[in-house]
């Protein structure tokens, strides 16, 4: 796959390595994140089985982790997830408050609840459900207003990385994002790319960091340079327990928003183990 070109280069910003021995340059000055979104899989039993791995796992200090089961199983996990090591999300929220809005959870359901993120925007919804960038752009600023935290999940598909519309499509994205939330300290930007979800096609470490380099310089240009120095900006996309540390060795990523991998405890642990010297001491 051929590499866009950037139209700008990013800005060079304020990097800085947080160790002697190891050459990986931190440049955001954000905790890392990894996220593991179950989508709609499991069951009793599995989920079950997943939350013993999990509880297993050792997990540095210093990384934010969240598992993101489905609603019917959260109560579960819980009840039984280690959550000193683990936060949880739910996968969708409802745009606005309560009311009569069959088969929806609305976030002031969540954080009753107690959940305290919430995914939104997942290409799969963009694409099944026929959610707008509008749309994800209300419910970011909804959710976020009822006290969540968001993972907001932007991407492009294959055609329009080929077709060299990417930025344009990332550039709308976003601006629907930054349109209506005010407050971007409890929103994690995920960069998934459509054509490297499920398909096992993982970005290259390259192309990554050049959309979150990307990324980064449009938020220093919307939101200010503090604002995107403490931006989370998580890659997603066909992450597993071999890929994740030369991606997590790149600039500008700050985590991963995990699929297919995020079922397998040990293979979890291990990508949020990948954090190396960007886990905060
Ligand atoms: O969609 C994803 C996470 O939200 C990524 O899924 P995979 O890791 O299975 O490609």
């Amino acid at each position: 796959m051929q590499l866009c070109k950037l139209s700008q280069r990013p800005a060079v910003r304020g990097s800085r390595s947080r160790s002697a021995r190891v050459e990986v340059v931190c440049s955001s000055s954000a905790k890392f994140f990894v996220g593991g979104n179950w989508k709609a899989n499991g069951s009793t039993a599995s989920v079950a089985k997943l939350v013993d791995e999990l509880n297993a796992g050792t997990i540095p200090r210093g990384i934010d982790v969240v598992v993101s089961p489905p609603f019917i199983y959260i109560d579960y996990v819980m009840q039984h997830l280690d959550r000193a090591k683990y936060q949880l999300a739910a996968q969708n929220a409802w745009i606005g408050g309560n009311g009569a809005f069959t088969g929806e959870v609305t976030a002031e359901q969540l954080t009753d609840f107690g959940v305290p993120w919430v995914i939104l925007g997942h290409s799969e919804r963009r694409s099944l459900c026929g959610e707008s960038n509008e749309v994800v752009g209300k419910k970011t600023a909804h959710a976020l207003a009822a006290g969540l935290g968001v993972i907001a999940c932007i991407g492009e598909t294959l055609d329009q990385r080929n077709s060299g519309s990417m930025f344009k499509v990332l550039d709308a994205q976003m601006d629907a994002l930054v349109a209506e939330v005010k407050d971007w300290s409890k929103v994690v930007l995920a960069y998934e790319p459509v054509w490297a979800i499920g398909t096992g096609v993982v970005a290259t470490p390259e192309q990554a960091q050049e959309v979150h380099a990307y990324l980064r310089q449009y938020c220093t240009k919307k939101l200010g340079a503090a604002v995107a120095d403490k931006l989370r900006i998580i890659y997603g996309g066909s992450v597993s327990d071999t890929n994740c540390k030369d991606l997590s060795k790149q600039e500008d990523i700050d985590g991963f928003l995990v699929g297919g991998a995020s079922l397998k405890g040990p293979a979890f642990v291990t990508i949020c183990n990948a954090a190396g010297p960007k886990a905060q001491p």
